[in-house]
């Protein structure tokens, strides 16, 4: 792979970069990144990782066949107004800004570029996220090809049409966050019960590697490999009846449906702010 241009350097830049690197898909040099003020962060990632931190836009764009967008939705204007006039038509942009709409980023860009919008997570960093890509008109089958193969070295790609993008937003962008969640009590609850924290680590983090491949290999509904679990009268039982009295189920629904939702309203602020920033310009 080429040059790869990150504008942005936090955690979804780091997540990517570290996938990036530990799986030799490019070398460290050939990732390029700047970010607003940070230069300590800056200096982190280029010690950590060896990618090439930039001072201008210029060098941070000549050349680069990949510019990856990873700032704060709120950020993303600012960010492209002050990059686009070094971004041509060779490039391939690809937006990991929740919500932020393909259509918000042409009118930034008044350009006639190929652009992917993504919704990684984080889990990127260990080569296992679960990336959802969304496509402009623009983009050709050559580009679609090199942000598979980018987003397939940091895990799996799924390819989804721009609409579906909020609910996988709020489904696998934000996931990792609700299983560390679950991890949080599950650690807490050990304690409660009398275990030390390194054995309920090791247990709690096998446990859930156990399930999840459980989930992946076997043909069995969740339902039933809860149901395997659970015998009657048994301890599962007990737990279980404690989770539903608190309507826990119900809770992650909403929770999932609120992060989809988040990430609408958010697409839609980013895309009325621009269209009263470019009446502005024009008036
Ligand atoms: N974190 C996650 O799990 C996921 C995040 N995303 C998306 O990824 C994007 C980045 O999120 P995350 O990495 O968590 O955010 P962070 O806050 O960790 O990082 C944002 C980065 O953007 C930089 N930045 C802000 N404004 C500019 C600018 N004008 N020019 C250049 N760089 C700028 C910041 O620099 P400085 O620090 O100097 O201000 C910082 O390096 C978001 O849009 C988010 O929706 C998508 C999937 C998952
Ligand atoms: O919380 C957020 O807005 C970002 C998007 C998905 C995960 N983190």
């Amino acid at each position: 792979m080429g040059k790869i241009a990150f504008i942005g350097a936090g955690s979804m830049a780091e997540a990517i970069i570290s996938g990036l690197i530990t799986r030799g898909v490019t070398k460290p040099e050939e990732i390029h990144i700047t970010n607003r003020s940070d230069e300590k962060r800056l200096a982190y990632l280029q010690n950590n990782y060896g990618v090439t931190v930039c001072s201008s836009i210029e060098t941070l764009l000549e050349g680069a066949e990949i510019v990856v967008l990873a700032v704060k939705p709120k950020d993303v204007l600012a960010a492209v107004d002050a990059v686009k006039a070094h971004v041509t038509e060779h490039m391939l942009l690809i937006s990991v800004a929740a919500g932020v709409q393909i259509l918000s980023l042409e009118e930034i860009l008044t350009k006639k570029i190929p652009i992917i919008r993504a919704m990684p997570n984080t889990s990127a960093a260990v080569g296992k996220s679960a990336t959802a890509l969304a496509i402009n008109q623009y983009t050709q089958q050559d580009d679609l090809k090199l942000a598979r193969q980018l987003f397939e070295t940091i895990g799996s790609v799924a390819i989804v049409a721009e609409e579906q993008l909020d609910a996988v937003t709020g489904l696998s962008g934000s996931g990792p966050a609700y299983i560390y969640y679950l991890v949080e009590a599950m650690e807490k609850s050990s304690e409660k019960i009398g275990l030390d924290g390194e054995t309920a680590k090791q247990l709690i983090i096998q446990t859930l590697i156990g399930a999840a491949e459980m989930l992946s290999n076997s043909d069995k509904t969740p339902a039933v490999l809860r149901k395997e679990v659970t015998s009657p009268g048994g301890t599962t039982e007990a737990g279980i009846k404690v989770l539903e009295a608190h309507g826990v189920q119900e809770a992650l629904i909403s929770c999932i449906q609120e992060a989809a939702e988040q990430s609408k309203r958010m697409g839609l602020q980013i895309s009325q702010e621009l269209t009263e920033t470019l009446l502005h310009r024009n008036a």
